[in-house]
């Protein structure tokens, strides 16, 4: 399985703490990967990492290929859009402007244009076609999540990162949105990294990664939601040396 970003050895300290202790491994092409760990584990910080957004302290980041951590800010931010789709908890949609319009924004930033028909097909897939028109306020959390992941791949990044998609959201709505990442990954072939703290959301995953004081301690192919609370319990229950 050919990989679409690899880290080899990366480190990454804010201070005392050390977030992302020498961390090597690949995230192949296709697979739709979860992320899980207790809180500080250093989950969101390997996230932005392998998305470019974040410089290790030492260590590479290969993206498309290419080591970002060679690279200046400028060639990081022209990669990252080329290969990297980020969905945050929070949505980040601007407040003032049409879903339509928060879609298309970072591929006009780029000085690109849309592709429309894959925009269609993406807009029809999260069911927002009657929304395009409306403001983010006008739309169910749910509806603002799919409009943030529809944002993510309308450039086609060879892969989406997600940071607790689900976080924010209510059952339905969480439901749903798992429910559109898998489909992602299923029938178009799309790669898909999701931090969760919540292993019924992890299950939905091929594999997931359990990350425990800056190190992947545990790769897991197809848990299930129990197997992995029962993982996750243990973790909290017993420090790892
Ligand atoms: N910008 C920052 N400045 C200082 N410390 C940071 C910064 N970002 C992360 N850290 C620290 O790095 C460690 C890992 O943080 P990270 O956010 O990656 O963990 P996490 O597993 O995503 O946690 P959570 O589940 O609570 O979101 C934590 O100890 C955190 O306090």
């Amino acid at each position: 399985m050919s990989a679409v970003v690899s880290l080899e050895r990366v480190r990454k300290t804010y201070g005392e703490v050390t977030a992302l202790d020498h961390v090597s491994l690949d995230f192949p092409r296709g697979r739709f990967v979860a992320v899980m760990g207790p809180s500080g584990s250093g989950k969101t910080t390997l996230l932005q990492c392998a998305a470019g957004l974040e410089p290790p302290d030492s260590g590479q980041v290969l993206i498309g290929g290419a080591d970002v951590t060679r690279l200046s800010e400028t060639k990081r931010t022209e990669l990252r859009r080329k290969h990297i789709g980020f969905v945050f908890q929070s949505y980040n949609l601007l407040p003032t402007v049409s879903i339509e319009d928060n879609i298309t924004l970072p591929l006009r930033l780029a000085g690109r244009r849309p592709d429309r028909a894959w925009l269609d097909e993406l807009v029809g897939r999260m069911g927002l076609r009657e929304r395009l028109r409306h403001r983010p306020a006008e739309l169910s959390g749910g509806q603002q999540q799919r409009a943030a992941i529809v944002r993510a791949l309308v450039a086609r990044p060879d892969v989406v990162f997600a940071d607790e998609p689900t976080g924010a959201l209510d059952l339905r709505n969480a439901i749903r949105v798992l429910d559109v990442l898998r489909g992602l990954v299923d029938e178009l072939g799309q790669t898909v990294v999701m931090v969760t703290h919540d292993p019924a959301a992890a299950a939905r995953a091929h594999d997931t990664l359990v990350m425990a004081d800056g190190k992947v301690i545990d790769t897991l192919a197809a848990p299930t939601a129990d197997e992995l609370a029962v993982r996750l319990a243990h973790l909290a229950a017993e420090p790892v040396a």
